[in-house]
This record gives structure tokens, C-alpha cells and sequence, in this order.
């Protein structure tokens, strides 16, 4: 499992766009066949990717959690981006399709991932932290969703927030978990945007045409930089860092998030004139 150890607020200002992507970025995950994690060092945070074709993966534990089994400390949230697939957890089947999404709880074995077609497969996205006590394994599937709608087709921000894992939708410890759908014709997420020191967050974006790339906003609102994105990359925000983007054509993400506090309007908006 490769180890990511984030930089601070000095650190960042000093480091060149490799240096930067190195750090904050994680690129080549989703491969077909494979399930594959990384492991950052803040909020203990685990990533991972499951592209299940012919044959279901199961999640074995990493040498690096000295744990006896993947879930052993941790819980994981799961959001499926791709074909029809299933998770089965402790011989209990939980049905994702696109955009539906899963909690497994502490404690959880035997847990497994595969796809209907191996022609169209899964493709499952995963994000764990450390948990404290076991919260019921269960899902949600999008049509399920109740979305949040943000934004306006003036600021080209219009879009719809959707919470899986959070506290009035799947209880967690420590994670929060939803997607952002933009409306045709908007391409700004988060915008404007806000830092939250007491979470750490994590963007995976998806759905982006190979042609095409997301450029992702970094940094304190006064010394902002950008990473550009391409389909099913993942980026990590420290919590002084701001986290948004704009597309060159339309795309979506996910967002997980964390550390304290699971209020989801736990943020510190900056305005967009006081960005620099
Ligand atoms: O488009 C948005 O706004 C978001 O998706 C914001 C994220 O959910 C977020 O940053 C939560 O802290
Ligand atoms: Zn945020």
C-alpha cells in the first residue's frame, strides 16, 4: 500500500507543481481486475479502488494496519461508479448500481466486491478511516438520495449535493460521504469556497471525458494553486486547504471527509474576492 504524507501550510507554499501533485494527488488506481488502497498519513485516512471483472475481490488487510483483518479498527464507505456490482459482507449481499452507496461497519470479516458484467464492471470507489465502535452495515441506493440543491446557472455553480454517510443518512464514526451532480452547462464545485480545519477531505472525481480535465483549486484562500485532474483521480485536502474546482467540460465527484465534527456545515466560507 503506497504511503502518502501530507504537507503543511509552509511546506505547500515551497513546492513545485511534481512536488505538489506527489503529494496531494493519487493517480493510477481503478485498475480493471484489481483492488488497491493508499494510505495517507492524515486522519489515518485509507483510499482505495475495486474494478471487479471475472471474478469478485475481496478486501484483505494491508501490512501496514497490523490488523488482523481489514475492518478490524477501521469502517469504510463504499460508492459504486460503474456497471452493476454487489458487496457482500459477512454473506450478506448489498446490490449497488450506479451511484448507490454502502457502509461496512467495524468489525466486518469477510467483505467482497463483484460486478454483474465483467463487460461494463463495477467500478467502486472506497475511503476508510479508524472507527471507534461498530455502526450497522447497510446501503443507499441514488434513487433513495434526497439532494441538496446549491448554486445558480449565473455563477455557473448550479448543482446538487447528495449525502450517503453522514448523521441523518448512514451513521459512521468519523466518515462523511456524498457526490455533487452538476447541472449542464455549470462546471464550478465548491465555489465559493471554504476550509474546515477539524476535517480533512478527500475528492475523487469521475466521469470526465479522457479529452478533458478538471482543475482543481488548492491552497489558504490567500495563496491558492491548482491541480489538473483527470478522470478517476483522487485529491486530498488538508483541512486549511480549500477544495474546489471548475471543468473544461462536465464531470462529477465524490467527497468523504474525515476527522471531528460530522456537521456537514462545519465550514469557514472565504469569499471569492479575498482569494488570492
Ligand atoms: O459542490 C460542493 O459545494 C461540494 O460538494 C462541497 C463538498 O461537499 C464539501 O466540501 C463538504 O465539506
Ligand atoms: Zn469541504
Amino acid at each position: 500500500m503506497k504511503l502518502y504524507q501530507m504537507a503543511d501550510p509552509v511546506r505547500y507554499s515551497r513546492m513545485t507543481t511534481e512536488e505538489k501533485r506527489a503529494t496531494f494527488l493519487l493517480e493510477g488506481m481503478f485498475r480493471p481486475g484489481m483492488i488497491e488502497f493508499a494510505y495517507v498519513d492524515l486522519d489515518r485516512t485509507v483510499i482505495g479502488s475495486a474494478v471487479p471483472t471475472t471474478a469478485p475481490l475481496k478486501l484483505e488487510t494491508e501490512p501496514e494496519l497490523r490488523a488482523e483483518y481489514f475492518l478490524e479498527r477501521r469502517e469504510l464507505g463504499v460508492l459504486n461508479v460503474g456497471g452493476a456490482g454487489s458487496v457482500v459482507v459477512d454473506g450478506t449481499t448489498y446490490e449497488l448500481g450506479k451511484l448507490s452507496c454502502a457502509y461496512v461497519g467495524r468489525g466486518s470479516k469477510d467483505v467482497s466486491f463483484a460486478s454483474a458484467d465483467a463487460e461494463n464492471p463495477a467500478v467502486f470507489y472506497l475511503l476508510s478511516y479508524p472507527a471507534h465502535k461498530e455502526y450497522p452495515t447497510a446501503m443507499v441506493k441514488f434513487e433513495d438520495l434526497e439532494g441538496l440543491k446549491l448554486g445558480a446557472i449565473e455563477t455557473c455553480n448550479k448543482r446538487t449535493i447528495y449525502k450517503a454517510i453522514y448523521r441523518d443518512g448512514l451513521k459512521s464514526c468519523q466518515l462523511v460521504m456524498g457526490f455533487t451532480l452538476l447541472d449542464p452547462g455549470s462546471n464550478w464545485n465548491t465555489m465559493p469556497p471554504h476550509t474546515h480545519m477539524r476535517r480533512s477531505e478527500v475528492y475523487f472525481y469521475f466521469d470526465i471525458d479522457p479529452a478533458h480535465r478538471v482543475l482543481h483549486l488548492m491552497g489558504p484562500p490567500q495563496e491558492t494553486s491548482h491541480l489538473v485532474v483527470a478522470d478517476r483521480e483522487v485529491v486530498v485536502s488538508p483541512g486549511w486547504s480549500i477544495h474546489a474546482g471548475v471543468g473544461t467540460k462536465n464531470y462529477t465527484f465524490c467527497w468523504g471527509m474525515g476527522g471531528e465534527n460530522q456537521a456537514y456545515d462545519d465550514m469557514d466560507v472565504a469569499s471569492i474576492a479575498e482569494l488570492k
